[in-house]
């Protein structure tokens, strides 16, 4: 159950409103129009993106929030994985929130959550019902993205250790090489929510096809069908889409920190890191096709788990020829 709490602010910005409100005019009416008689008002998150960083989380927000069903959190919280925002409490959670009608989803994201028990535990006991949203990304890309925003130097020496006996092996302990294997987080996330709860975005298809993406958001959050490919537009010079809004003229893409070059791995490092995440790909896709079967069994015209099957067979899809290609050289 959602709960609210009270709030009222000394001082408003124009930060506190959604773009529904802000530019209210500069757009059709059939776009949106709020329900009538109705005050905004802050809620707590229906939908929260949990994760994984370095993923596209930040694109798959900004694109969302595109929608007018779909009010953003500004910022990224770090309510229920970091300590000293966490023991502000509630209230504090919710002002960060932007003010929303009652036909819109307030939606947060916050990376780091897929890997925090915390957030696991403490997200279930606020709303049972939240819609959960996963960006994955070949798990390999995923790591050199976290290593350069570390400012790793050299990706190869740091993520690699050099066993007595000369070889090289990937150094399991470090939380780059760890948030990496995705099943181990996924699988207690399902431990806590039904599967239709979790929709997983394939982060290779977002940057291909944001449109396509988003609107396999859209149906998962049952909202109005809005967001065309209109919505986007390729920039060469970035090489990624970036965002149309209804109410602009302008192309608003992310900035600098976002496509950052990644180096070029050595084949053999590259190998080796393909080789230390296959089983762990191997048993994500394992894991969760197993227990849509098992819910499949029970109720097999679920529209949710056929679309969570389908964006999941999508990612698997996505990253096998590259796994097997990588792996191939291993032959
Ligand atoms: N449209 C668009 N524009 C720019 N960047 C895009 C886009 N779509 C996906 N990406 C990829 O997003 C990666 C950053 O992921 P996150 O936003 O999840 O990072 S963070 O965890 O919030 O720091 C970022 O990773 P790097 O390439 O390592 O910078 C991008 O590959």
């Amino acid at each position: 159950m959602i709960r609210n709490l009270q709030y009222r602010p000394n001082k408003l910005s124009q930060h506190d409103f959604h773009w529904t409100v802000r530019t209210r005019g500069q757009y059709d009416a059939s776009i949106y129009t709020a329900p009538e008689g109705e005050m905004p008002r802050k809620r707590f998150p229906q939908a929260v993106i949990i994760g994984a960083g370095k993923c596209g989380t930040r694109a798959l927000i900004e694109f969302l929030n595109m929608h007018p069903q779909v009010v953003a959190a500004r910022e990224e919280i770090h309510f229920f994985d970091l300590d000293h925002n966490f023991h502000k409490g509630l209230t504090w959670y919710l002002q960060r929130m932007r003010y929303s009608y009652s036909d819109q989803i307030t939606l947060e994201k916050t990376p780091s959550y897929m890997w925090t028990q915390r957030a696991r535990d403490e997200i279930y006991r606020l709303n049972s019902d939240m819609k959960l949203i996963v960006v994955l990304k070949d798990p390999v890309i995923r790591l050199v993205s976290q290593a350069i925003r570390n400012r790793d130097k050299d990706v190869s020496e740091s993520l690699l250790v050099q066993e007595a006996d000369g070889t090289l092996s990937v150094r399991e302990n470090l939380h780059p090489v760890y948030w990496s294997i995705y099943v181990n987080y996924i699988v207690k996330w399902l431990r806590k929510f039904p599967i239709t709860q979790l929709h997983v975005v394939d982060s290779s298809m977002l940057v291909k096809d944001p449109a396509g993406e988003v609107q396999k958001v859209e149906r998962f959050l049952g909202i109005r069908p809005v967001l065309t490919k209109r919505n986007f537009h390729f920039d060469q010079q970035k090489g990624f889409y970036c965002k149309r809004p209804f109410y602009l003229q302008d192309i608003i893409c992310l900035g600098n920190e976002k496509g950052k070059l990644h180096p070029t791995l050595p084949p053999e490092v590259k190998v080796l890191f393909y080789k230390f995440y296959r089983p762990h790909n191997e048993k994500l896709f394992k894991v969760i096709g197993k227990s849509l079967k098992a819910k499949q069994r029970w109720r097999p015209s679920n529209t949710d788990f056929r679309r969570l099957r389908d964006s999941l067979l999508a990612f698997a899809d996505s990253l096998n020829p590259i796994l097997n290609k990588e792996l191939s050289r291993l032959d």
